[in-house]
């Protein structure tokens, strides 16, 4: 019999068109195997077309349901990604102080816009977000992201991602990728990671689809779905990537909605790229 899967779970909002979001987070788990719980931060009113509305759960209720979860399963690792309001960010980080055995690994993906533009968090919640950075083990800003973590202007190169992923470690951040999809213009998309180690560059090819919506969450949640296996956050993000390239691809043929379409979470790419069986779970 095979071992229980690991278990992740998502902190997250949820997105209608189930591209990113709470929803991206749990297909994202289930493609790699992993059992996946959610505890939700928001709603949102959205498509591929845009966010036309947002309704944040209360903060108080959102810790009810993060201690009601972790007081019955045993999470291995957690992805935190839309959490819309700083009274959210403050009440998810009093957890994160008090219950880290309950969680070993978190993964934090700062969202603040959608793909199609929209506001995900509110513009007092940057710096409760920069107060969050000690208490999570990996952070995974895109070059938008980092620059308004760090008040600066957006990298246009991989020597200013560089820099911006040094500042984020001296906030308080264990490990650092800072996602280089923004950055368009040749043949690859280049990850910088940054940790006590040192830099490493993870490069994959760039695949020509305008379907990016939730690449970001799809990221995020896989090296939390990966993390639990490959026991080291750097080799669960080389995974991951990998993964999500072959999302991207698959995003073609999905092409739902009118604007940016989806990635494809689907469990086949997994098993196509990384001849993973079964059996070796
Ligand atoms: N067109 C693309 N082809 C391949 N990988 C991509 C493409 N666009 C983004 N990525 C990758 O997807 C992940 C998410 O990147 P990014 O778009 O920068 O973040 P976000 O989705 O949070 O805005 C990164 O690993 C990035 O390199
Ligand atoms: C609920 C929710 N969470 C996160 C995102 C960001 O995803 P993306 O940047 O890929 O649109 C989103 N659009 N909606």
């Amino acid at each position: 019999m095979n071992p229980r899967p690991p278990i992740a779970l998502t902190i997250a909002g949820s997105d209608p068109s189930g591209g990113a979001g709470i929803q991206g987070d749990l297909k994202t788990f289930s493609a790699l195997g992993t059992y996946g719980t959610a505890v939700l931060t928001s709603l949102t009113a959205q498509s591929t077309q845009g966010v036309t509305g947002v309704h944040v759960v209360p903060a108080d209720f959102v810790r009810a349901q993060l201690d009601t979860l972790v007081d019955d399963v045993a999470v291995d690792a957690a992805k935190i990604g839309m959490l819309a309001s700083a009274a959210t960010i403050e009440t998810v980080l009093a957890f994160l102080d008090k219950r880290s055995d309950a969680v070993p690994v978190v993964v934090l993906d700062p969202v603040m816009v959608s793909t199609a533009g929209s506001r995900l968090l509110a513009e007092d919640a940057v710096e409760p977000m920069r107060q969050l950075l000690p208490y999570v083990s990996l952070i995974t800003p895109n070059v938008p992201e980092a620059a308004v973590l760090l008040d600066a202007d957006p990298a246009e190169d991989l020597d200013t991602m560089r820099a911006q992923a040094i500042a984020l470690r001296e906030l308080g951040a264990a490990r650092v990728l800072v996602k280089g999809g923004h950055l368009g213009g040749d043949a690859h998309a280049t990850d910088l990671w940054l940790d006590d180690a040192g830099e490493q560059l993870l490069t994959g090819p760039r695949v020509a689809t305008v379907n990016t919506h939730g690449t970001g969450c799809a990221l995020s949640s896989a090296i939390a779905a990966l993390a639990p296996r490959t026991g080291s956050l750097l080799e669960a993000t080389r995974q991951a990537k990998t993964w999500l390239t072959g999302t991207l691809r698959a995003a073609d043929a999905l092409h739902i909605g009118h604007g940016p379409g989806p990635v494809h979470h689907c469990h086949d790419i997994w098993k196509d790229e990384n001849d993973w069986k079964d059996s070796d779970r």
